[in-house]
């Protein structure tokens, strides 16, 4: 079955703008409420959201079982959902250009590809399932492409949810994220946490909580555990091997330890003040996971230590963050922060996903006395910074004057807000509601 058996393609193509860009570079409609359609138990659209993330320390570690410490991001992506009147699915990724809609009775066809047993037990998505997805989709065996990937893991959360939990009602989701996608922040796990919470609440696996007026609500920990679940699938599709720390963050928020699957959030604290610099050269998390297997399952005795050390660098990381917070020699345990930075990104190197653009963010920065490492995959992508307490506002000026002028994006982050939430439109920043309602409604 093709893409002509109903589906109708209205654009496929990469977006050449960052997501950060977009609200500042584009003309925005005027703002009107969105139509209020049936959905679920409320006549009304929902707007969910969920945080990217900064891994602090751990990435690539924690694939292979060791400590990763990760905190939310106050960049995020945003997920309008509202019933269609029209008896279609719509799927509008304004990010990467991807307008598609189908008929229900076409998806349905889907669902009954999906192996019930197996997506109740999930371990992964079936090379038979995903053969059939990509079929429907039309999309080309062996295509990894930013479209194809997102559309994909779409069509394996829609029919896996509502095969486990019932129909979803016709419906219009548009995904849009303030995140740079692919940049080592989080966006894919940001996209399929939104997409599982949405899915979830129109299946009705889990409720609706309807926010008040200029308020946001949360799930409650049952149905978070069950976002996260769904959303680690999604991870699954896109990366290959995911360790589920980055759908844990965006499903939890706040600052996390995670270890092997244990997720505890980190009470003790300090406020921490962190640059980010995206050095704008894209990479596949997928691929870079793959490669440090590869590497380890070559040079286990060589590699192994490597990411043992990667372990004790989070877990002393973990100390030296409560040993602030609670006020303790604050000055000497930055040095010693700064310190795990400069070895971290060492071993990062080491495991082959570091890039020469992240050697360049390294070096420069140490110019001004300051200390960065990659974060989330490397290969290129973000870089983290951590700015003291007392690095004057100058400092870090003269650094983003200098990382912008090699073309990289920069900016001082505000980290540690909440997780997947649901939003009533009026407590959405103006520009941000706009921008959700911007994107053509369901005809
Ligand atoms: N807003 C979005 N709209 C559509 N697809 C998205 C969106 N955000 C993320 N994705 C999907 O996620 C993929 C990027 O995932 P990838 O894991 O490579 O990078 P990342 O999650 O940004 O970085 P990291 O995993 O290192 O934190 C994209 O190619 C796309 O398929
Ligand atoms: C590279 C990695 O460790 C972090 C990506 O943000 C992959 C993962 O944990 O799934
Ligand atoms: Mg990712």
């Amino acid at each position: 079955m093709g893409l002509t058996d109903g589906a109708t393609c209205v654009s496929i193509g990469r977006s050449s703008e960052v997501a950060r860009n977009i609200l500042s570079h584009r003309k925005l409609a005027a703002a009107s409420e969105p139509s209020r359609i049936h959905f679920g138990m409320a006549n009304k659209t929902f707007i969910i959201s969920a945080p990217g993330k900064v891994i602090l320390h751990g990435e690539h570690a924690v694939v292979h079982g060791k400590v990763a410490l990760a905190v939310s991001l106050n960049l995020k992506t945003y997920l309008r959902i509202q019933p269609c009147s029209d008896q279609k699915v719509q799927l509008n990724l304004p990010n990467i250009n991807v307008h598609l809609n189908w008929k229900p009775a076409a998806l349905q066809f889907l669902q009954s590809a999906i192996d019930v047993a197996d997506v109740l037990n999930p371990k992964t998505a079936n090379q038979i399932q995903m053969d059939q997805l990509r079929l429907f989709a039309g999309i080309p065996e062996g295509s990894t492409d930013t479209a194809s990937i997102s559309i994909l893991c779409f069509l394996y959360l829609y029919s896996a949810i509502s095969t486990s939990y019932g129909q979803i009602p016709s419906l219009d989701i548009l995904v849009w994220s303030e995140l740079p996608i692919g940049a080592g922040l989080g966006s894919s796990a940001a996209y399929c946490v939104c997409l599982a919470a949405a899915l979830l609440s129109a299946s009705g696996a889990i409720t609706c909580p309807v926010p008040q007026e200029k308020d946001t609500t949360r799930w409650n920990e049952d149905e978070l555990e069950l976002i996260n679940k769904w959303a680690f699938q999604g991870e699954k599709l896109i990366h290959g091997n995911p360790s589920g720390v980055d759908n844990a963050v965006g499903t939890w928020g706040g600052m996390l330890r995670y270890h092997a699957g244990k997720i505890v959030p980190l009470s003790s604290v300090p406020t921490l003040r962190i640059l980010l610099t995206n050095t704008k050269v894209s990479r596949s998390t997928k691929v870079l996971v793959a490669g440090v297997k590869d590497k380890l399952n070559k040079l286990p005795s060589i590699i192994k230590p490597v990411l043992d050390s990667i372990d004790a660098i989070s877990c002393e990381c973990e100390r030296v963050l409560a040993a602030i917070a609670s006020g303790i020699a604050v000055d000497e345990h930055y040095r010693i922060l700064e310190e795990l930075i400069d070895i971290n990104q060492h071993h990062l190197n080491v495991i082959g996903v570091g890039h020469p653009s992240l050697d360049r963010l390294c070096q420069l920065t140490a110019t001004y006395g300051l200390h960065s490492k990659l974060t989330g995959a490397g290969g290129g992508g973000c870089g983290l910074t951590l700015l003291r307490p007392d690095t004057s506002p100058s400092m870090v000026e003269a650094s983003k004057r200098t990382l912008k002028d090699l073309g990289y994006d920069c900016w001082e982050t505000v980290i540690g807000g909440s997780g997947v939430s649901l939003h009533s439109p009026s407590s959405l920043h103006k520009d941000i509601f706009q921008l959700l309602c911007d994107v053509k409604n369901c005809q």
